[in-house]
């Protein structure tokens, strides 16, 4: 036995003996013992890696598999960061009786999660008020506000694969966290000794409670008021992908005066295994089809999608030659123009790696635009904020009750523009088509390739900086600028942006939920005799060839 190897078993041996979890216990105890007995390489390279440091805040908090160990998600880590978060808490102005409230979705162990955490801030004497059940994540938003709580937390993985979990957390301002809060939080959450010095209260003890659908029925009765007086004939098929969206969305399409929709049948329940699905992720190939074959077979009007979080929308619409996707971009571009046209004041925002049309839609009527990193955090915080999204399906349609994305408001106002389109004989992309002839046609892109090992994600990124594309698909790269030094007043963060030929431009950054690699392209092509047709296929021929030459001047496989 090496002296490295001792050192990882006696951690392991530390972390088994408080670990309150019988589960990962047991997988814990068999794969010390594997260890122990044969040093055989795979189990070593297992146990190290699950204790290769502790989960860190990313993109949107808390984020991995679930298992043994300080890098997964398992209770002690839950019951670890909770007591950071309640110390920041009470070091922050929180005082007893402070509320926090605690939502969770339907993954596994999202309710023992979320239960853990009540009992940690009981102990920590905040009055904890948990969610009734499984609901989306924009709901306990919107809590945080309506309750007036000092901090929220969603226990949710999203839309990541069915072995994760993971640990969203919001501030009293109804917004998730960003820096310095993560880092004085995470620095907490270092400082906590035994599990046993965290102090664990059952949750009436402070005066918690489980909340009553009162909240539940507040919320969906805000989100349904966001329509106006308009045409309501419009044949939808929604799905929740396994998630919690379902009954939401239904309860806020039928008070808002629109049939029910009709719901894809074997994704309509909660299940954390997401069994029809590769990727419970509306944005992965394939995720939609079952909807889309529902949707085909009943001839609707429109295809919605929640992922499985229910705080991001997406949609899909009949074509000519069948349906269509939209991207987050066009989507977005909707809901601003919907927005604008009624008159919406204020700040129009997305994130860089979103496309650049949000900006002239809301200069041309007269608007504010900020653009902000990725993540929903940064955007949902922003003063002011009349509408915000990003292009990964994440829209903000009503900033004054939920300080972050809601996939369930974002649906209605959606449903109800096509709805007014139907009325007058039109689609959707007519509506997209209106707006690329006025300000050009902008077309987004991703490439996102997903490893195995994080190295590769590193290496594709010192490739990019070691010799940098001087072209991508036959557009000359103009100017490039690493972001890891905080460019145009962002946050550093670790990404690459290039401005390339004819206004089109190139974002490549590390995913800070999953491990994968994302380049976000755009290209910006005028409509000329107001033929958007010929647009697209000028601008899918050129992100079709950026996307090969950018894959091959990362050293990377896109699938
Ligand atoms: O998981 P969700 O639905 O909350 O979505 C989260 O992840 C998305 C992808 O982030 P990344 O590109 O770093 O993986 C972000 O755009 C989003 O703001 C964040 O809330
Ligand atoms: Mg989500």
């Amino acid at each position: 036995m090496t002296p490295d190897l001792d050192v990882l078993l006696t951690r392991a041996r530390t972390w088994l003996a408080e670990d309150p979890d019988k589960q990962t216990r047991a997988e814990l105890e068999d794969l010390v013992a594997r260890v122990a007995d044969d040093a055989a390489p795979e189990a070593v390279a297992e146990l190290a890696d699950r204790f290769r440091g502790t989960l860190e805040f990313g993109t949107a908090g808390l984020r991995g598999a679930l298992g043994a160990g300080p890098n997964r998600m398992n209770r002690v880590v839950v019951i670890r960061a909770a007591a950071g978060l309640a110390s920041y808490l009470r070091d922050n102005g929180a005082t007893a009786g402070s509320t926090v409230v605690i939502g969770y979705d339907a993954r596994h162990n999202s309710d023992v999660f979320a239960q853990d955490t009540a009992e940690v801030m009981s102990g920590a004497g905040l009055t904890p008020l948990l969610l009734p059940r499984p609901l989306p994540t924009p709901l306990l938003a919107y809590a945080i506000r309506e309750l007036g709580c000092v901090a929220g937390i969603m226990v949710t993985a999203s839309h990541n694969p069915p072995q994760d979990n993971g640990y969203k957390v919001y501030l009293g301002d109804g917004s998730q966290i960003v820096p310095p809060a993560d880092t004085e939080i995470a620095a907490r959450i270092a400082a906590i000794g035994t599990l046993t010095s965290v102090p664990r209260e059952p949750i009436g003890t402070t005066g918690g409670r489980v909340l009553g659908e009162d909240i539940v029925d507040s919320y969906l009765d805000t989100v349904a008021g966001l329509a106006g007086d308009g045409p309501r004939d419009l044949d939808v098929v929604y799905t929740p992908l396994h998630g919690v969206g379902g009954t939401s969305v239904v309860q806020v399409l039928e008070t808002a005066g629109f049939t029910a929709p009709q719901v894809v049948e074997a994704q309509e329940h909660p299940d954390a295994d997401f069994p029809t699905v590769a990727f419970p992720n509306p944005e992965e190939p394939g995720a939609m089809d079952l909807a889309i074959a529902l949707a085909e077979r009943t001839d609707a009007d429109i295809v919605v999608a929640n992922d499985p979080d229910a705080d991001r929308c997406a949609a899909a619409v009949p074509v000519a030659d069948g349906w269509r996707m939209l991207r987050g971009d066009e989507v977005g571009a909707l809901l601003a123009s919907h927005l604008l046209a009624r008159g919406r004041q204020g700040t129009y925002a997305t994130s860089i790696v979103s496309s650049s049309l949000l900006g002239k839609l809301a200069a041309a009527a007269g608007q504010d635009y900020v653009e902000t990193l990725t993540g929903f955090k940064w955007i949902g915080r922003l003063p002011g904020l009349a509408f915000g999204y990003e292009e990964a399906l994440g829209y903000c349609v009503d900033p004054e009750h939920v300080a972050d994305k809601d996939g369930v408001s974002a649906l209605l106002l959606l449903c109800e523009l096509a709805a007014e389109a139907k009325a007058v004989g039109r689609g959707l992309p007519d509506l997209l088509d209106d707006i690329a002839i006025e300000h050009g046609l902008h077309a987004t892109d991703q490439v996102s390739v997903r490893v195995t090992d994080l190295g590769q994600i590193a290496a594709a990124m010192t490739l990019l900086r070691a010799t940098p594309p001087t072209a991508l698909g036959g557009l000359a790269v103009e100017r490039a600028e690493d972001l890891t030094v905080g460019v145009g007043g962002l946050p550093p963060t670790d990404g690459l942006r290039y401005y390339l030929a004819d206004g089109a431009r190139v974002i490549v950054r590390p995913s800070g939920t999953e491990p994968k690699l994302k380049c976000y392209l755009e290209v910006v092509v005028p409509v000329a005799d107001r033929d958007v047709a010929a647009a697209r296929a000028a601008a899918a021929g050129t992100l079709a060839a950026m996307k090969a030459d950018f894959a091959a001047a990362a050293g990377i496989q896109p699938v």
